[in-house]
């Protein structure tokens, strides 16, 4: 995916950073709205509305259909502000483009789903329409789905692409409703580094209380904007009212984020640079050392057919380990999962050296 272009809407490019608001769902014309009026009124220029809503369960309400394409060109002649919605299938796609929605989005549960991409992709090809497109993150934490969803889209000439990262689900309680796990969208951006990132600190978060410090750490890690749920009246909203926010909410939380855009002459960081480059170094010759050791423990254990994994022995060095990190002001959760990661090496190298036939 060379040829990126930036995200821009009749020709006028979205200014980073990218704010995107709207209900969940629309609702009624009326919600719609007055939910718009607000929104522009805090100086959102892209107005967001599911008009149809993948629910987990059926019984739920699942979206208003066309109908609500037509309240989406009202808040576009009255507000003037963008529209955008998400797609998930060839009606979808051929509905929204006759009703002249500017920006589509792709659902996290559609984008984990090669079919369906390749329906939407076919679309929008056979419709000859260049629309910008933000690609969710697929449910499950699989970047290569997420670049293949792009990819297809690319394929059919979409070139005006971004993604929405909104976090991965997981299995149980947790603080957040979708685990944000940012090593994945930041992987995306070391690999695209011109596929503008929005985060989508509603379905992340799940909660109103979450979506403030979210957005800054989204933009604290570079990326390019946020899309975020809001309501007229979040508390009887239709779906999601949890993670749903008033307009003038959404105001504040903006004016409170600080978005750090200003180009820092980079000779600064030289020095810093250098010294990481140097200790990286030194963290490789150091694992280097510790698998060659590995190796040898390897071949005595192979040699006196005992099993690979030692249970006691790695549970002392996890709990000695993480003290040791403990004390140097490192995380408890970061030394265990670097931990693990050694062992597993570790122990796969170990297992090789058993499984090589004695020559
Ligand atoms: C290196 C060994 O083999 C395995 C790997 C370990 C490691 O890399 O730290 C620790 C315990 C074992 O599960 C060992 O037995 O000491």
């Amino acid at each position: 995916m060379e040829n990126i272009l930036p995200l821009a809407i009749d020709s006028v490019e979205l200014n980073r950073p990218i704010i995107i608001s709207g209900p969940c769902s629309a609702e009624t014309e009326e919600q719609v709205l007055t939910t718009a009026r607000g929104l522009a009124r805090a100086g959102i220029k892209v107005f967001r509305a599911g008009i149809w809503k993948p629910r987990t369960k059926p019984g739920g309400f699942e979206g208003i259909g066309v109908p609500g394409l037509a309240w989406l060109n009202k808040v576009k002649e009255e507000t003037g502000m963008k529209v955008s919605t998400e797609v998930a299938n060839r009606g979808h796609v051929e509905a929204a483009l006759e009703y002249g929605v500017d920006l589509l989005w792709i659902g996290a549960r559609t984008s984990a789903n090669p079919f369906a991409m390749q329906e939407i992709a076919d679309v929008l090809k056979d419709a000859g329409k260049d629309i910008p497109v933000l690609v969710k993150n697929p449910v499950n934490p699989d970047l290569d789905l997420w670049i293949g969803a792009l990819e297809r889209l690319y394929n059919a000439g979409i070139r005006r692409l971004g993604v929405i990262h909104r976090g991965f689900s997981t299995y149980g309680p947790q603080i957040y409703r979708n685990h944000p796990q940012w090593r994945i969208p930041l992987e995306l951006r070391r690999r695209f580094p011109s596929i503008p990132i929005i985060c989508d600190p509603s379905h992340i978060g799940g909660k109103r209380e979450l979506i403030a410090s979210l957005s800054q750490q989204a933009l604290d890690m570079g990326f390019d904007g946020l899309i975020i749920e809001s309501h007229c009246d979040p508390d009887c909203a239709w779906s999601d009212r949890n993670q749903q926010i008033t307009p003038e909410v959404l105001g504040v939380i903006l004016d409170n984020l600080v978005f750090r855009d200003a180009p820092v002459p980079t000779e600064n960081l030289v020095h810093l640079r250098r010294q990481i480059d140097q200790l990286d170094n030194e963290l490789i010759e150091v694992l280097g050392k510790r698998m060659n050791v590995s190796r040898e423990i390897g071949a005595f254990k192979k040699e006196h057919n005992m099993p690979v994994v030692q249970a006691g022995r790695y549970d002392d060095i996890m709990t000695t380990r993480v003290l040791a990190a403990k004390s140097m002001g490192m995380s408890e959760d970061f030394m265990r999962s670097i931990l693990s990661t050694i062992h597993e090496e570790s122990v796969r190298i170990q297992v090789e050296l058993n499984n090589k036939k004695q020559s």
